[in-house]
């Protein structure tokens, strides 16, 4: 397809905008109804509560989790990367969790190039599995990992180690005890064929292993020592054992290093939180560190989490930290995580193909966009609203600004985060002149509801909330358009619920704390005085959902969206 087949049409009644368009996502924000557990509604948001006035018009819910994303089915809340693809592509694309699945199924994972690339080092040597061990679906799935290690032994591989990450994230806290024992279970089972497999390493996800966007490279650093080479400050002969001690030994809720004991005013560790751990032996030898001639996979079918991990074990040269020993092994992904870095070069499944996405069109009709949140979400609009795409389609058109994270605080610690920043950015983009469009991301709902902190996930919402009022205010100014939407919920509800009844389930006379996305629909809305008369939002479109989003930003901008794309949430 040549550059001229992305020349986007004008639109039949929106001319194109003199002024820019402002897309503002706020990360996590779904809608509920009011409860003492909704962070959202508890919060004070009079920004968020006026654009609803203008429902039906301007304001409309739209579908955020399951099918509508991509997802294997509607049970599947949503997350970052299969929301931010919706909403960038403008389509639904079957996701990684799909497309795994279905190479699982009947087995088809193990015809692949990618396992074929592992088998006979995986034979001859050990198998190394490293991943998220977790049911929630977002980064990994605990049956798939199953089937890949069944799959495995009965095609004739007699080692292999499993290095886990623990969730507590994407899962209730404190669910890793239970997944750990039955892998622990399942391993065991699979003895009496000849396979000895056992559990190797772990650590708990925030910081062991699955950083992402280059956030803090101490994290990946922590994961090395304990599953290349077999080093971490806590040592366990068993790996259940080993979870029920560190989440037992209290600390503040950061790091190893910051252990302290309950009486010290310490709290117990959550999942997400636990140390970095190696199981050793009778002799104290770690059980399973990574040796020239291994097979190594991980399994994790999400990319954010693991590129940093796959350059680590691909990059000859490696300058992010001292990998001290850099094991000579067959190493591929569930996927390939960057497809234009080739990134690994072996992958077990092929990963979704998303092309021909907003972004891509518009830059090559000669739309310049100012991309900008902090590290913890760079990567969702630019990386997973372009496609899975890290760089630019024309770096002249395109500005990607990061505002650097805090490193190792949990986000309840300092619930604004960079958000002051990052509107005071959009508001000088807005106001340069230079930029058609301006897309931003407010991490806070999601980053602070994954604590499970309620309190300071209201802090949150009541921070993002006047963010979006600033920003608003900057557009009326320049007499630009708006629209502001999220990408999944999570803030709006923080306790687990009874499926049927909705009544928070209670353990020892307290609610279990929801960490995770829900399942809720979110918002969107849009306005300006950059909007033409008589733009509304539609109202027959069966199911409308975040993909729709994306050609509603193409006709914001004054064309018409391609065809390839669905249908635009736009009457006009
Ligand atoms: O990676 C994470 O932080 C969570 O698993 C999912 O959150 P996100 O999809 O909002 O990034
Ligand atoms: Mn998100
Ligand atoms: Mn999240």
């Amino acid at each position: 397809m040549g550059a001229s087949e992305f020349q986007l049409k004008k639109h039949h009644s929106i001319p194109k905008p003199e002024k820019p368009l402002l897309v503002v996502v706020l990360d996590g924000w779904g809608e509920a109804p009011d409860d003492e557990f909704n962070a959202i509604s508890r919060a004070e948001t009079p920004c968020m509560d006026s654009l609803k006035e203008s429902k039906p018009d301007r304001w409309m819910l739209l579908k955020a989790h399951g099918t509508a994303v991509g997802l294997p089915s509607d049970d599947d809340m949503g997350n970052s990367e299969v929301g931010h693809n919706a909403l960038g592509a403008g389509q639904v694309v079957s996701q990684g969790a799909a497309l795994v699945d279905k190479a699982l199924e009947k087995g088809e994972l193990f015809d692949h190039d990618g396992w074929k690339y592992l088998e006979p080092a995986a034979k001859e040597h050990t198998l190394h599995l490293i991943g998220l061990l977790s049911d929630g679906g977002v980064h990994s799935r605990y049956n798939q990992l199953w089937l890949l290690i069944q799959g495995a032994a009965e095609r004739g591989v007699k080692r292999i180690r499993v290095h886990t990450l623990t969730d507590g994230r994407d899962t209730e806290d404190g669910t890793s005890v239970k997944f750990m024992a039955q892998l622990q279970k399942d391993l065991r089972s699979l003895e009496g064929k000849g396979c000895d497999a056992q559990v190797a390493s772990g650590g708990g996800r925030m910081i062991t292993t699955m950083d992402r966007y280059e956030s803090d490279w101490n994290v990946v650093k922590r994961g090395w020592e304990a599953h290349v080479l077999g080093e971490a400050p806590n040592k366990f002969k068993d790996p259940v054992e080993a979870i029920k001690a560190l989440k037992a030994s209290h600390c503040d809720g950061r790091r190893c290093k910051l252990q302290k004991p309950k009486e010290a005013g310490g709290k117990p560790v959550s999942d997400q939180w636990i140390p970095p751990f190696v199981i050793v032996d009778d002799d104290d030898n770690p059980v399973g560190p990574i040796q020239d001639g291994d097979a190594v996979a991980i399994f994790n079918f999400r990319a954010d989490r693991v590129v940093e991990l796959s350059k680590a074990f691909e990059y000859k040269d490696f300058k992010h930290f001292d990998r001290k020993r850099h094991p000579d092994v067959r190493f591929a992904g569930m996927m390939q995580y960057d497809g234009e870095l080739k990134l690994p070069a072996h992958f077990l499944v092929p990963p979704p193909a998303i092309s021909r996405t907003t972004g891509e069109f518009l830059a090559k009709s000669g739309v310049s966009t100012f991309a900008c949140s902090e590290s913890q979400k760079i990567g969702h609009v630019t990386f997973f609203w372009n496609g899975n795409r890290a760089a630019p389609f024309d770096k002249k058109l395109e500005t990607f600004h990061e505002v650097p994270s805090d490193q190792n605080i949990p986000f309840n610690e300092k619930p604004a985060m960079q958000s002051a920043k990052i509107t005071k950015l959009g508001i000088e983009a807005l106001k340069s002149g230079k930029y058609d469009q301006v897309r931003l991301n407010f991490p806070n709902p999601d980053m602070v509801g994954h604590t499970g902190d309620l309190e300071a996930t209201i802090s949150a919402c009541s921070t993002v909330d006047s963010c979006v009022q600033e920003l608003i205010n900057a557009v009326e100014e320049v007499g630009g358009t708006w629209l502001v939407t999220a990408d999944h919920g999570n803030a709006e509800d923080m306790v687990q619920r009874d499926k049927k009844s909705g009544k928070p389930l209670m353990e020892d006379g307290k609610p279990r704390i929801l960490t995770s996305h829900t399942l809720n629909p979110v918002p969107v809305a849009m306005g300006g005085p950059g909007l033409p008369e008589g733009v509304k939002f539609r109202t027959d479109l069966k199911e409308p959902g975040l993909a729709n989003v994306g050609p509603t930003i193409i006709n914001l901008l004054g064309f018409e969206a391609p065809d390839n794309m669905v249908p635009t949430l736009l009457s006009a």
